[in-house]
Order: C-alpha cells, then structure tokens, then sequence
C-alpha cells in the first residue's frame, strides 16, 4: 500500500514480552542496575553492561513536544474538517509548481530556457535567474550520478551541481541517464486504467474456467455464506467482504512525500505527458472517478464450486482453453471442469536457504532493499501494493513494484480481496514488469485492510483464499507465493489444516508468520507452530518461516530444527540492523563500530538520492524515510556492550552511553537526534521541518495488541 500513513503504524506495533512491560520507553538505570543480567532478560530488558548505564536523559521540551504534537494533531484534524476543495488544491499546486524554486526539469538538465518544448505552456518555472538566487548552497560531498552514466538527471537542480563535470554551454544534446531501476509504470498503459479500457484476457479468462464469473457467481456465493456460518465469527472481523461488496480503492495516504520514489523527474515522466494527461489527473496526481467504474462494473466474485471435479483433465489441454477462450470477448468455457491451475506450466523459484528481506511498509522503499543486497540479503520484495489501486492506475502504488536491478531475486507484494482483482492484478504486472515471483498478502492486520476483506480477513475465509490463489496461479506462470498468519484470531491457528490445499492450489510457497492477526506483535512468534505446518506441507511447497529472527543463532536454529523449513524472512531484525544478514553469512555476531554504521547510512542516503532525486525535493524524500528508518536503528544495542549476547528482538534497551558519542547518539530515541543524524549526511534541515515517525518503535508503551 502506498505509504499508509496512520494505518501503518500498525505494523510498527514492537514486541511486547510475554513477562513483563516496562510503561517508557527507556528502561530507567535504576532499575537496571540494580538487576542482574538474568533478572533483566527474564524482564525482557536488553542487558547492558552496568559501565555503560546512564540515566535516560532529561529533554526539557519533551513536555513541550508533547504539547506540540497534540497540537499538530488537532491542528491537522481542524485541517481536515477544513478540506481543501480539489480546485482549491490544483490551484495551490499549480502555484507552487510556478514558484522560481521549482525550475523546469529540462531547463534544469540543459541549463537552456529554450529547451523546453511546452515554453509558457509549462507547468514549472523557467526562470533560471529567480531559481539561481533562491537556491540554497550545495551539500557537501559528490552529486551521487557522478559515476552513473550520462550527466546527473537534475542539472541545476541538483544541491550537488558544484560537482557536476558537464558544462551546459550548448546544452546537453541528449542527457539519457540509463537508469537501473526498472518496472516504471508506461504512461499509455496508465491512461488505459484510467479509462478503464484495459483488458484482462488471461484473467477472465481463468476466472471464467474457475467459475468466478458469470452465472455460477450466486450459487458460489450461498457457499461462502454457509462458510461464513461455520466460521462463527466474532466482532471486530466485519470486511465488507461479507456482503459480497467489492473492495474500495484504499486511499493513498501519501501524507507529506510520495513514498516510492514517484519522482517525476527520475522516473522519466515527460513534461508533456504531464500536461496532455491533465485532464485526467486529479489533484493527487491520481484518477478521475470514470476510473472509479471499474469497480462499479463488477459485481461481487465469490467463490469456485469444488463440486464436478476432472482430475486428470490434461493440463496442455486446460491451457489451450484458457488460450482460446483469452482469444475471444465472447467465449463460452465449460465451468465444470476442475482447473488444476498450478498444472499451468510455471516457472520455478528456489527460495532454500536463501536470506529474504521482508517487504515492509514504508521502510522496504528500494534504497533500503538495495542496501539489504549490498549487506548479504538473497531475496528482496517490494512494499505491499493494493490491487484496487493498482488496477486504477495509481502511480503511487505502481511505484512501490520498481525494482533495482541489484535486486536479483525479486518479488513484488499485493493484497485484494476477490479472485477478480488478484487475477487482474497479476496479468497487469506479468505483462508490465520484470519480477521473480508474485506474493498475495494474506497476513495483514491492518484495520483498513481487513475491513475491505483482505489480508489476514482471508483467513477466515479459505474458500476464497483457494479462489484467489487458484485465480492468480492460472493466470500467470510467474510463480505465486502467499504471506499468512497462523489465523485470524488467537487461539485458533488454522493454517496447519490449509497448508497443503494452498500448494494444491497453485502456490509456489507460503510464508508464515508466527502470529495471529488479532495479537499484532504482542508474544514471541510461536515457531513450533511454523514447523508443524511445514512438517504438514507437501514437499512441492516452500514453506518460509518468520518472526522474531535477531540473529545467526535465531536463523541457525530454525533451520536445524525443522529442515521441512525451505527457509526465513527477516523484517524488524533487518530494520533494526541490516548487517543481520552479513552476520547469517559469515556466522558471527558482528560488533560493528559506530563509524561503519554510519557507512551504512551514508550508503543509504547515496540510494536514496539516486531514487529520490538529488534536487531538493529528493534530499528531502531521501530524508523523511531515512528518519523513518532511524526509528528502528535505535533500537540495537552494540555487541561489545552486551553482557549476554545475542540481543533478543523483543529486548528494550535501556538508557546507555556508547563507546563514543556517535554510538551515543544512535542509540538515542529522540527524533531531535534522528534529525541531527539525517543533517551528518543530507545537510541542515530547512526551516520549520518536524518529524514524527509514522513507525513509533520506541513507544513499547503504547503497542497495539489488536
Ligand atoms: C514497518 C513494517 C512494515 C511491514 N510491512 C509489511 C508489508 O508491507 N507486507 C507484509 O506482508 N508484511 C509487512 N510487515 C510484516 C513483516 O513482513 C513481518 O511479517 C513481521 O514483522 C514479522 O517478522 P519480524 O518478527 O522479523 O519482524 C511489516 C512489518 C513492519 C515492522
């Protein structure tokens, strides 16, 4: 999902131990000290060496921020119920566009007035003298395209351009920068979601086969129904869903920046497209509503009848089918045939043993991934994108499938709630960019998520989940994976009993996280669980475990344990400390100093650039998710200042002094010293900036227990 704002924070939610909960966030030295290391790890407290205990330091205006971010908070509420009109907003933009500050990027790359083909037809400045006064002094260090081929993609623009080699005497006759990223969304293909004039032949095609189209829909319905029935569902599990409504488009909650890189200006939008495409574009850049009738169109999906299976049908002959009938708009299929869709010939995917960086909301952008493959992750995946936006052609959540091509195994996340959508979703993104595997998000505890019948809903409802694997998998050969929970409420783990049906389905793999939706993050993930639904899983399956993984002895004994395993996924462990993955692959635990941290971050920052932009409103993306980040990286405690090692995930650090004050200030959980960090390596903040983590990790005192 495109940055989710507030909805994200739930995925923030940190662990809660199962003994006791300290109310600060900061674990006070008293009690600390006075503790042994065997007490504090029973309490769930990292144990840190007495030497280094300090008192948590007195912030003045804590109170005072406090204060403050109320008042934001109610400011920005007054703000809401002040909505802005959409004219009044498109308005605003327009001048904002205008401003001398925001110069033509064509003027900006050739350093020419005369280069941009829209002249006063443009939307952005081209007053080069106006932008040339007002431009704040470069930062220090390189323009991160220095070694990239081509000159860098911002020109004047770029707060690095004193180190730009290219002089624009004459212009830059063709200023191409072959970018490594791929799977940018084509505008044509965009216009055709926006007019809903897309065609989804392979998928309706399968879900004509599948009976998820059509007539059979409402008899298909009675089942889910009675499923429904069965499952006695209690409150607080209310999707939409239910009532055979058709999933929303989620909102893209792009609060201040746009997430995922959607920089015009890097992703190559051309001014033009921009200007021929506003008629179409409201004033969030996204869809008119004529777009929204794709989701009037169609009526609500349920179900496949199991019922008339053909086992044994020739799976050559099912695909001829789908072929024929994707070939005409009136194709009369039989529905009565079992689709054994996994048949489809698929390409295969081998996740054994390999490292697998989550994907992770906000914080899993691409420069965050490409650093994981420079600190040893195997397979990447991008932020979870909803199928409904991607079906309207949201350029937010198409960003969120960019890939670099670093990232050699890569896969992108979806969540939807009906065959139709996943089915449709996957035919768009097999056709339209380069991934590895596709992965349906069925784990998502997030409230607006399961409300619309997706994510971690779905596992209330395994007929639809088998419509949906089913769906997907026979649509594509890009092998599908899928992300679950144990089950939607605790206490009630079922996807041990549904773990062989979703290979039967179509799935190439499963990832397990070891909770429940209704537990968020509070206990330890229960990995006895995991390996008994991998122990059940028939060997076509992947299983991948997850939850908790802080170490190389976390990942060391989950294999051993249950070799059934094909292996893990890492999120908060690689948050907390990318280098996670060196450690699994060089067998150590690394007491890594607080300057090759700050390497670390460097290199961070030099990615984000690069996505982002290296113009001013890219260092200031690159910094908002790089101080998204740091509200995690606080969390690891060194190795060297450990009196009993590993630290555990669940841990909460007290309040220590590092080994030098660069330590000490990393492992502060300020946001005022996350910003002093941001400005060693993107320079001064610009006036009036605030930052609250949308993630608040160290808020071990207001967890969400769902
Ligand atoms: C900040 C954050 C964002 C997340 N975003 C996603 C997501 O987009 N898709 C998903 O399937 N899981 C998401 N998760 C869940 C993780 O992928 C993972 O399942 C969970 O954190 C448990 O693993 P861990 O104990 O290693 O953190 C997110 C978790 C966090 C902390």
């Amino acid at each position: 999902m495109a940055d989710e704002g507030g909805t994200a924070t739930e995925y923030a939610v940190v662990p809660v131990a199962e003994a006791e909960t300290p109310t600060e966030s900061k674990v006070d030295l008293e009690g600390s000290q006075q503790q042994t290391a065997e007490e504090l790890v029973a309490k769930a407290i990292v144990p840190v060496k007495k030497e280094f205990l300090r008192p948590p330091p007195i912030r003045p205006c804590d109170r005072k921020d406090e204060d403050l971010e109320r008042k934001s908070n109610s400011s920005s509420s007054n703000v809401l119920k002040e909505k802005k009109s959409k004219r009044q907003l498109k308005r605003e933009r327009k001048q904002e566009q205008k401003s001398p500050l925001n110069l033509c990027p064509e003027v900006a790359k050739t350093g020419d007035v005369s280069s941009c083909r829209y002249n006063n037809k443009c939307r952005f400045s081209h007053d080069l003298e106006a932008f040339k006064a007002q431009k704040p002094d470069d930062l220090e260090g390189d323009c991160p395209f220095l070694s990239s081929e081509g000159p860098c993609p911002f020109g004047l623009a770029c707060r690095f351009s004193g180190t730009h080699k290219d002089s624009f005497a004459g212009g830059i006759s063709n200023p191409v920068r072959r970018s490594s990223e791929v799977n940018g969304l084509n505008k044509d293909f965009q216009k055709l979601l926006w007019k809903n004039k897309m065609k989804f032949p392979k998928a309706d095609a399968q879900l004509k086969l599948l009976g998820l189209l059509g007539p059979a829909k409402s008899e298909l319905k009675k089942l889910e129904n009675k499923e429904e029935g069965n499952q006695a569902l209690s409150n607080g599990c209310h999707a939409t869903g239910e009532n055979g409504c058709r999933e929303a488009a989620s909102p893209s909650v792009y609060d201040t920046v746009d997430a995922s890189g959607n920089n015009e200006h890097v992703e190559g939008t051309s001014v033009a497209d921009e200007i021929e495409d506003d008629s179409l574009v409201n004033n969030e850049g996204g869809p008119l509503k004529k777009a929204k009738s794709l989701n009037e169109e169609c009526s609500s999906f349920t179900e496949v009848n199991n019922g008339g299976n053909h086992f044994g049908q020739d799976p050559g002959h099912i695909s001829a089918q789908i072929e024929e009938a994707s070939s005409t708009d009136n194709f009369a299929v039989r529905t009565d045939i079992y689709v054994n869709s996994h048949q489809r010939e698929r390409k295969l995917i081998d996740f054994r043993g390999k490292l697998y960086l989550a994907p992770l909301t906000t914080v899993g952008n691409l420069p965050f991934r490409r650093l994981c493959k420079v600190l040893g992750a195997d397979v990447t995946c991008g932020e979870m994108a909803m199928c409904t936006n991607l079906l309207q052609g949201q350029a937010s959540e198409w960003a969120l499938v960019r890939r670099h091509s670093a990232e050699d195994l890569f896969g992108v996340q979806i969540c939807g709630s009906y065959p139709d959508t996943v089915a449709r979703t996957v035919e768009l993104i097999q056709q339209e960019c380069a991934v590895d595997f596709i992965d349906i998000n069925m784990g998502c505890p997030i409230d607006i998520v399961v409300n619309r019948g997706a994510g971690s809903f779905l596992l209330t409802k395994p007929t639809r989940m088998k419509g949906i694997i089913q769906a997907a998998s026979g649509t594509v050969d890009t092998p599908i994976t899928v992300k679950v929970r144990t089950a939607y409420f605790e206490g009630r783990n079922r996807v041990d009993s549904i773990v062989a049906d979703i290979g039967d389905w179509g799935a190439s793999a499963v990832t397990i996280h070891g909770r429940s939706r209704q537990q968020r993050y509070s206990k330890l993930a229960d990995w006895d669980y995991i390996y008994q639904c991998a122990r059940r899983a028939p060997k076509t399956l992947q299983v991948l475990g997850n939850g908790d993984i802080f170490s190389y002895l976390d990942w060391n004994k989950h294999q051993s344990d249950c070799p059934e395993l094909t292996s893990c996924m890492i999120a908060r462990g690689a948050l907390i400390k990318p280098w996670l993955f060196t450690e699994i692959k060089e067998q150590r635990h690394w007491d890594i100093s607080s300057g090759e941290r700050l390497d670390i971050l460097k290199n961070y920052a030099k990615f984000g650039l690069e996505h982002w932009g290296s113009d001013s409103k890219g260092v200031e993306t690159t910094r908002h998710f790089l101080l998204e980040w740091l509200s995690y990286t606080c969390r690891y405690v060194p190795v060297g200042l450990l009196d009993v090692i590993p630290q555990c995930l669940n841990w909460r650090p007290p309040s220590y002094f590092g080994r030098n004050d660069l330590e000490t200030l990393m492992a502060s959980d300020s946001a005022a010293d996350w910003i002093k960090i941001s400005e060693m390596l993107l320079g001064k903040v610009p006036a009036g900036f605030t930052f609250a983590p949308k993630h608040k990790s160290n808020a071990y005192d207001r967890a969400e227990n769902g």
